[in-house]
């Protein structure tokens, strides 16, 4: 397969509702949208750093003016780089014609960036090329104003290969294989398709070309151009685009996998990848920013009128659980406490492993994303803690000294920050070849805190690859002389691909694949391996496989494959015991009740195309390719 694009993103817009001038007499710039847009995107930097782009229309200016800008950036500091070249832009502008300062309709026509309505992109390639070709949003240009298009995802097809079949079967000749673009030629070509047909009924009317063109604008119908791009779209997405003359959607997978949230009101609306940033940028209570239902797009048409409107039938809800746990911001309110109770909920494992000896336990975790699932733990050693002395006083029959007393009561978790991240880089997604070297000097450790008869425990969000523990957590912690580490994960094994936007492609990099095949050769059932391999192929023409490579965990216990995990981790000079605590999937799903996607852990895809994927992710693995499964 070709260098395709599948990443995490997160994506931004925002529609003025008003004119300019409303915003300058209200907020002080008719640059409102422009501040908001990066608000917006900078807020969303965890949602990528590796390319930031940004588009914005102007409404009804006059022929051959520019309506439509563009800028893109895979710069260090993407973001930042977009913005600063829109404001030297506008400055520039503003300096060669100081008379036009508050001349706001002039501005409009005449200022690059300014516009009506902005669309804007922060991306994650992680793998094949990072080139600023690959940067969204794309565009797709025409000199029809209602046939242009800019599309920016947060998505992933797991079936692009046939989706760029089907366009080849249109007639059309893709000038290059990527997701994004087969994806705005299928809405662009059902686009042209819309245009012709008003056109035609406009002209049976005696409507002349000129004339048609504001009314084709105005009938255009955005669900139906969707529900027939979409028809054979298999992935998660969260899919934003703009077309020339005004109008704008958002459509969200029919299982609501990738995510979206809007806020509108009169002046303004807004969509973005994460609920809290549209929160914080536009000052807004929880309760008034909606998710975008699945399988639904959010419509806004040229004319302001907002809707949300069904594009194809729902699957089961299955937003991803991933989301919550490791990918998001965690400043939002249920993502806060969702990662809280993934803590809380995993702390017995943890008790059981230190035999209930908090006071030889220092508590710890990794960071970043773990640290709010250490505040969830410490909560539940202090809740046990709490307990255990109310025993002992109860015990103690009021025969206690007031000097046994404060002993007792001054008794707490030893909560340390021990691992110090250097970097300010998401390690999990860079790029596969050099993320070892990164991930080895990304942490240092505080020293003087544990002593050699404590236990460590340190909590991360998530063990995927286990590169992280092993080049790096594991070593530096030993060196601290514990006399064992407990190393918790927030999460359940990740023992299948994703397929739906977070990036974990090839099932043998991942530390509980490896483990498991240990186990199987240990146990003499390596030939679990060829069995499944045939079924995988066989299943390779099915429509609706089933997942076959959940036979090679079959046999064995979580807890079997966690002490596996913990014996490859091991590496050689380790000196302390090393033991690996992971998230149950029951857990889990107690601590994230509305978000029940979880195919990375069970194997259960919610899509046939997810099938597909880890059926041939393990056919990769079994044939020695170290390509990606989609
Ligand atoms: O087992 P591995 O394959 O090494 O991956 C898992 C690690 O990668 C992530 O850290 P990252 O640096 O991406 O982000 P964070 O600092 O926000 O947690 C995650 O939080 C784990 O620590």
């Amino acid at each position: 397969m070709s260098d395709a694009l599948q990443h995490e993103c997160g994506i931004a817009l925002v529609r003025l509702l008003k004119p300019l001038q409303y915003y300058k007499d209200k907020y002080g710039t008719a640059f409102y949208g422009i501040n908001k847009m990066y608000l917006l995107m900078e807020k969303q930097h965890n949602r990528g750093q590796d390319g930031a782009g940004f588009a914005s229309i102007k409404f009804d200016v006059e022929p051959g003016a520019r309506y439509i800008s563009r800028v893109r950036s895979n710069d260090q500091q993407p973001i930042q780089d977009v913005f600063a070249k829109i404001n030297s832009r506008l400055n520039g502008v503003l300096q060669e014609y100081p008379e036009r300062a508050n001349d706001l309709d002039w501005q409009l026509s005449n200022m690059p960036y300014l516009g009506n309505i902005y669309l804007g992109h922060v991306r994650y390639g992680t793998f094949g090329k990072n080139s600023i070709e690959s940067v969204h949003p794309f565009l797709r240009q025409n000199n029809w104003k209602h046939k242009n298009l800019i599309v920016a995802g947060n998505f992933n097809m797991t079936n692009s290969g046939e989706l760029l079949k089907e366009l080849i079967e249109l007639g059309q000749h893709p000038k290059e294989y990527t997701d994004t673009v087969t994806v705005m030629e299928k809405i662009g070509h059902f686009l042209d398709d819309e245009v012709l047909d008003l056109y035609y009924k406009f002209k049976q009317k005696g409507i002349s070309k000129k004339q048609a063109s504001p009314l084709i604008a105005k009938e255009l119908n955005i669900q139906k151009i969707l529900t027939r791009a979409s028809k054979n779209w298999d992935g998660g997405y969260a899919m934003a685009g703009m077309i020339g003359h005004g109008d704008a959607f958002v459509l969200r997978d029919p299982a609501g996998i990738r995510p979206a949230y809007y806020y509108a009101d009169e002046e303004v609306v807004v969509v973005a990848s994460e609920r809290p940033v549209i929160q914080t940028v536009f000052n807004v209570d929880i309760d008034e920013v909606k998710e975008i239902e699945r399988a639904h797009a959010l419509i806004i048409k040229k004319d302001g009128e907002v809707s949300m409107q069904q594009i194809m039938e729902q699957l089961p809800k299955k937003s991803c659980s991933f989301e919550r746990i490791y990918f998001s911001r965690g400043s939002d309110a249920s993502i806060y406490q969702e990662r809280k109770m993934l803590g809380k909920y995993i702390f017995p494992k943890v008790l059981e492993s230190i035999d209930n000896d908090i006071s030889n336990s220092v508590f710890s975790y990794i960071p970043n994303t773990a640290e709010t699932s250490f505040y969830g733990m410490t909560e539940a050693a202090e809740e046990y803690l709490n307990e255990h002395k109310l025993q002992t006083i109860l015990k103690g029959n009021k025969n206690i000294s007031a000097q046994k007393l404060t002993e007792i009561l001054s008794e707490r978790p030893r909560i340390e920050k021990i691992a110090i991240k250097d970097a300010k880089l998401r390690t999990f997604i860079t790029d596969d070849n050099s993320r070892d070297d990164l991930v080895a000097h990304v942490y240092d450790v505080t020293y003087g805190v544990v002593k050699p008869t404590d236990n460590l425990v340190i909590i991360d969000d998530s063990i995927v690859r286990g590169t992280t523990l092993k080049k790096s957590i594991i070593k530096i912690l030993d060196r601290l002389n514990p006399k064992k580490i407990i190393v918790v994960s927030s999460a359940p094994q990740i023992r299948y691909p994703d397929c739906y936007g977070i990036d974990m492609a090839r099932i043998d990099e991942f530390i509980a694949f490896k483990a498991t095949l240990e186990l199987l050769k240990d146990a003499g059932k390596y030939h679990i391996v060829d069995e499944v391999y045939l079924k995988c192929k066989k299943s390779l023409d099915q429509d609706h496989p089933e997942n076959h490579v959940k036979e090679i965990y079959a046999p064995f216990t979580p807890e079997q494959i966690s002490d596996k995990i913990a014996e490859l981790l091991k590496t050689e000079n380790i000196k302390a015991e090393v033991k690996i605590i992971f998230q149950s999937i029951e857990n889990l799903h107690r601590a994230c009740p509305n978000d029940t996607g979880d195919w990375y852990f069970t194997g259960d895809f919610p899509t046939p195309g997810g099938m597909k994927v880890v059926n041939r992710a393990f056919m990769n693995f079994y044939e020695g390719k170290s390509e990606r499964a989609y």
